[in-house]
């Protein structure tokens, strides 16, 4: 064991089992490296609130009031899930690690085993999400999309309780929770690529205290999830618009694989790019912003509300 520096290091994060978990597991990271931790549970709008994600205006309601709480100094570092954080920085704020990522698929969670192909025409399934929606109504065009909100045991209820087919949630999340047993299909990213950062956490704390979590970073993560989000940044779109991406690094080359979708799952529109990680100092800035200028060219913007 290191010795005890004296300092407790205060780790803010949402009360749903969810956040718990995730934190739980940070704070069990940095106690190992020698810190001492103590959990901070803080309340946001997006948890009190039982309007759809979608008419809550989607950017930043978890978030805000965690780094309210870390501005104020309320705590030292904030827990966030990735695709949760609005991209444009917070004065005063820095992302200080990107731990390892998790899982970043969907999984559909289904009645009796079913899968999307199995579904019956008009089975109810439940998301809260524009993109999943989309991406749903645009593999099966007859299913009817509910509008669910609430944390994963709720939505994993309602299959249980009949009222729907199916659910559609992140696999990391499933598993984090130990619900991984509900899952009745894994979607490939290749076909159904998720939300910008998906499966990641980011460790927010005080711009020049990023030292209190650094040993927690995890470089091929960070550039991943860069380049998902610059997407985001670059289309100037909230994390409620009906858009996903996925990269991955093979073979020295990151590729980066993004999608625009009509809310309602008529039309989309695609862009993939790869380079050479060696070929340039910002190789997630660089592939984004090819994807990004071909995906405006394509007319995302016409089929898509991106500011959602
Ligand atoms: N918006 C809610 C949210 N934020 C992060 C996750 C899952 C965990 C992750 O992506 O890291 C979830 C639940 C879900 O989408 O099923």
């Amino acid at each position: 064991m290191s010795p005890s520096t004296g300092t407790v290091v205060r780790i803010g994060t949402r009360g749903s089992a969810l956040a718990l978990a995730q934190t739980q597991k940070i704070a069990d990271q940095l106690t190992a490296r020698g810190a001492e931790v103590e959990i901070i549970t803080i309340t946001t709008h997006g948890d009190r609130s039982t309007e759809s994600l979608a008419t809550l205006g989607g950017t930043g309601v978890f978030a805000s009031a965690l780094r309210d709480a870390l501005l104020a100094n309320e705590c030292d570092v904030v827990v966030h899930s990735l695709k949760d954080l609005p991209t444009a920085p917070t004065p005063g704020l820095s992302i200080g690690a990107i731990p390892k990522r998790a899982d970043a698929r969907d999984a559909l969670c289904a009645r009796d085993g079913l899968t999307l192909d199995t579904l019956p025409e008009n089975a109810r399934v439940g998301t809260g999400s524009p993109r999943r929606a989309a991406q749903l109504l645009s593999r099966r065009s007859h299913l009817e999309i509910v509008d669910i909100r609430g944390n994963v045991d709720t939505r994993l209820g309602r299959i249980v309780g009949g009222d729907l087919d199916a659910v559609v949630l992140a696999a990391a999340g499933l598993e984090r929770l130990g619900r991984a047993e509900a899952v009745t299909e894994y979607l490939s990213l290749n076909g159904w690529p998720t939300a910008p950062g998906q499966g990641a956490l980011a460790l927010e704390v005080r711009s020049g205290e990023e030292k209190l979590v650094s040993a927690l970073d995890h470089k091929p993560s960070r550039i991943l999830v860069e380049a998902e989000r610059a997407v985001l940044a670059q289309l100037e779109a909230g994390c409620a618009a009906p858009i996903a991406a996925h990269a991955f690094m093979e073979d020295g080359l990151l590729f980066l694989d993004a999608r625009v979708y009509a809310p309602d799952g008529t039309a989309k529109i695609t862009s993939s790019h790869a380079l050479y990680l060696s070929d340039s100092p910002n190789p997630a800035a660089d592939v984004a912003g090819r994807v990004s200028a071909e995906l405006i060219a394509l007319g995302a913007a016409d089929i898509a509300p991106l500011g959602a």
